[in-house]
């Protein structure tokens, strides 16, 4: 039941003009009620105050003003990074198979109140897998953009360092703020709590972080997204997989499509009749991160020495230094 200090909160937010307050106590009833089964009473709350913070934040964009960024309090500041992206999914090359599952969630996050009128809900917990520099934090981002939520970005190993042994309560601060303040979370490299990597930390407690984050995954029903990348599958437990709504694979890109990351990349400088096979073939095999700093040290070399025109060398040149640089690294 709504307490009388619920009621007495919200009437003082109102009378303050404390929207912040206020929709803090709504969240907290709606969340109440989802606890007492009442879901719809529960969703219809949530998709109200959501409503009108995006009202709030159109009205700013309208003013001129900028959209306000929600900044992390206190101890959250702490624990997790915000920002506002403006990242959009055109602007990343993936495989079709990925972008259109990518499409699906931006369609059903925008079209929610069509779901919720026939009791459904968008998907919102999301597993990304696959190599380095492939696009699972530029997801996160690109998600966050095309729905104009913030992005929350959770600092994993800083809270196992920091917080040796009350990982559990910090991850909790985390999961509460999702449900008073919608956006995307993102946690990445969440292998790294699930294998040896952590043994110059503390296995235990890495290993106790994800049995937190996967309890509080299984308990979460607010509308906030949630992200998980990892480079490593293979070290996660099918008990992981189970989590979430579903399972999203990154790859390195087939030769066909390489061009169009060196092409995005270098949309404002003027290119000489590139010949794209033997870029193609020097850069197969690189993930669209090492393509990306290619093709931007190629920008750099033909701004200072070329007029500012990329050749077929010039890109050739910076797409074997990457090479070899990467290859060094990795050694
Ligand atoms: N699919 C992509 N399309 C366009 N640019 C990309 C793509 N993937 C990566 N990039 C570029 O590389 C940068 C780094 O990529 P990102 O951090 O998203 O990779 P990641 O898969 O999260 O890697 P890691 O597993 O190492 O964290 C991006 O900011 C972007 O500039």
């Amino acid at each position: 039941m709504t307490t009388q200090a619920q009621v007495l909160a919200l009437v003082r937010s109102f009378s303050e003009r404390d929207d912040a307050r206020f929709q803090s106590v709504a969240l907290q009833l709606a969340s109440e009620a989802a606890q007492r089964g009442q879901r719809k009473l529960a969703d219809e709350i949530r998709l109200l105050i959501q409503d009108a913070r995006e009202r709030a934040d159109q009205a700013a964009q309208v003013r001129g003003g900028p959209i306000p960024v929600v900044r992390p309090k206190g101890e959250l500041a702490g624990l997790v990074a915000a920002s506002y992206p403006h990242t959009r999914l055109q602007n990343m090359v993936l495989k079709e198979d990925t972008l259109g599952k990518l499409r699906g969630i931006v369609e059903e996050h925008r079209h929610r109140q069509k779901l919720a009128a026939h009791g459904l809900k968008p998907r919102r917990k999301f597993l990304l897998v696959g190599p380095p520099g492939t696009g699972k934090t530029l997801t996160a981002s690109a998600l966050a953009g095309e729905l104009s939520l913030p992005l929350f970005t959770i600092l994993l190993d800083g809270i196992i360092t920091k917080f040796m042994g009350e990982t559990s309560s910090k991850i909790r601060l985390v999961f509460d703020a999702m449900r008073s303040t919608r956006g995307v979370y993102f946690f990445d490299e969440v292998d790294a709590l699930a294998s040896r990597r952590m043994i110059g930390n503390d296995v235990g407690e890495a290993r106790r972080t994800l049995n937190s984050i996967l309890q509080m995954l299984d308990e979460d029903d607010g509308d906030s997204l949630i992200i998980a990348a990892t480079n490593h599958a293979e070290l996660l437990d099918p008990a992981v997989f189970r989590r979430f709504d579903s399972y999203i694979e990154y790859d390195l890109l087939p030769r066909d499509r390489i061009r169009e990351v060196f092409l995005k990349a270098l949309v404002p400088f003027e290119l000489a009749s590139v010949s794209w096979d033997a870029v193609e073939e020097a850069a197969a095999g690189m993930s669209q991160a090492e393509m990306i700093r290619a093709a931007e040290d190629a920008a750099r070399t033909a701004v200072l020495g070329n007029d500012a025109i990329v050749t077929t060398s010039i890109l050739l040149s910076a797409v074997q230094a990457r090479r070899s640089e990467s290859h060094r690294t990795r050694e």
